[in-house]
């Protein structure tokens, strides 16, 4: 009874420090996260339990917690950033040798208030994000992958075109030019979303992932294949939906691909860079609170589920405020801000269990271990690829596309008699 009190009088302790939080704008009652406040409120027992359901179990057990250098979490301390790690085990195999690779996610704010001049915003942000690059090459980060437009505020609530010049160039661009010294330095493939400026098709402006391969070479690009309307992401404003496909990069540790934001709602979007052979995908992502929270820690993991392979999921930070307010065709009343973008990146496994996520209101880096032989594994356990019907969804589809398409609905005749 006395151990029990103590346990009461030391969880209480732990809810005093963490509710001096409260007032922090984008925390959880105090809390960096739900994981958070669930561990810190429930007794360790029930915590376990809902642990179990909640992040699922990697090969029967709780995933395991993945120790950092110290030279990684001394950054992470010093430039106020969120560090977690963890390692998803596979089984071993007779035939093949394990393909494991460290993966790592940043989720950031911007860096200074988006009335100050354009290049000195971007040149903050990657002065921002560079000890959390280095923080993961101090961990033997394989590949890494920013979030959507990381090199800008996310501007496109506005409508306002002066945000275009933002963009620049894949080949020659500032920020590529960055992470691909990064890239060679950390022997390190870096996945970089920006806004991508096509110089030889008449400026165009595009939404686009820069596939940055080990040696500092550029292995292409991903061009984001949805664009929102809802909400106030008047994306569509600035870019159309991309031309690149479904494209997967094979790279020296694994192949990978992106299906950027506002795709991650489509399932054929997740499938098709499946049936192209991912083991990784990333989800690059601008999205806030009031639209679409309930849906992030789902839609990823649904993925990762449905077609066998490792998912990584980032949102950015904090609120961004614009110069001037705008309004989005809803009703609502003019506003200066998107609202507050809840980071809680993430990582999900074939095998249906995930991490718990980042901070909800810090920038933070999070590193996954993962052995990428689990995406067979559970392709042969589940066999959702040899049991799914390609040719009877191609077949729905091609009927659907046709102008003279009428839904396959059998009606029941007593209906139709008694209307
Ligand atoms: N960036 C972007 O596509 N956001 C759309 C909102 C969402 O998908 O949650």
């Amino acid at each position: 009874m006395a151990e029990l009190s103590k346990k009461v009088e030391e969880r209480s302790c732990t809810g005093e420090i963490e509710n001096k939080n409260v007032s922090k704008p984008g925390s959880l009652h105090g809390y960096e996260s739900l994981y958070q406040l669930l561990e810190s409120s429930l007794k360790p027992e029930v915590f376990q339990e809902v642990s179990r359901l909640l992040l699922g179990l990697n090969c029967g057990k709780p995933l395991e917690r993945l120790n950092l250098p110290v030279s990684a979490t001394a950054i992470s301390s010093k430039s106020d950033f969120d560090i977690q790690a963890y390692r998803f085990h596979t089984d071993e195999e007779h035939e093949r040798k394990p393909r494991v690779v460290r993966v790592g996610l940043i989720q950031n704010s911007i860096a200074i208030p988006t009335t100050l001049p354009m290049p000195h915003q971007k040149n903050a942000i990657m002065e921002k994000i560079l000890p959390m690059i280095d923080a993961a090459g101090a961990s033997g980060v394989n590949i890494l992958c920013l979030q959507e437009a990381w090199m800008m505020p996310f501007a496109f609530c506005t409508r306002e075109k002066s945000w275009c010049q933002f963009a620049e160039p894949v080949d020659g661009g500032e920020t590529t030019k960055f992470l691909q010294a990064l890239a060679l330095k950390y022997n390190m493939v870096i996945v970089s979303p920006i806004l991508e400026r096509d110089i030889d098709h008449g400026e165009t402006i595009w939404n686009t992932a820069v596939i940055i391969g080990n040696q500092g070479n550029i292995m292409g690009k991903h061009r984001k294949n949805h664009i929102p309307r809802v909400g106030d992401f008047n994306e569509s404003t600035y870019y159309m939906e991309g031309n690149t496909g479904h494209p997967v990069f094979e790279t020296s540790f694994g192949k990978i691909a992106v299906n950027i934001c506002y795709g991650r709602h489509h399932p054929l979007n997740w499938l098709a860079f499946g049936l192209n052979g991912a083991e990784i995908i990333f989800n690059p992502s601008a999205t806030v609170g009031e639209l679409s929270e309930p849906m992030w820690p789902i839609e990823a993991r649904n993925a990762a589920i449905a077609n066998s392979y490792f998912v990584g999921s980032i949102n950015r930070v904090g609120i961004e405020t614009f110069p001037n307010p705008f309004t989005s065709g809803d009703g609502k009343p003019q506003h200066s801000d998107f609202g507050h973008f809840y980071g809680s990146s993430y990582f999900s496994a074939p095998d249906a269990s995930c991490t718990p996520s980042l901070s909800r209101y810090r920038d933070g880096l999070m590193i996954s271990e993962m052995d990428l032989n689990l995406c067979r594994q559970v392709k042969d356990k589940w066999g959702f690829q040899m049991t799914a019907r390609y040719e009877m969804y191609a077949e729905e589809l091609s009927h659907y596309l046709k102008p003279d398409f009428k839904p396959h609905v059998i009606t029941d005749p007593l209906l139709q008699k008694r209307a």
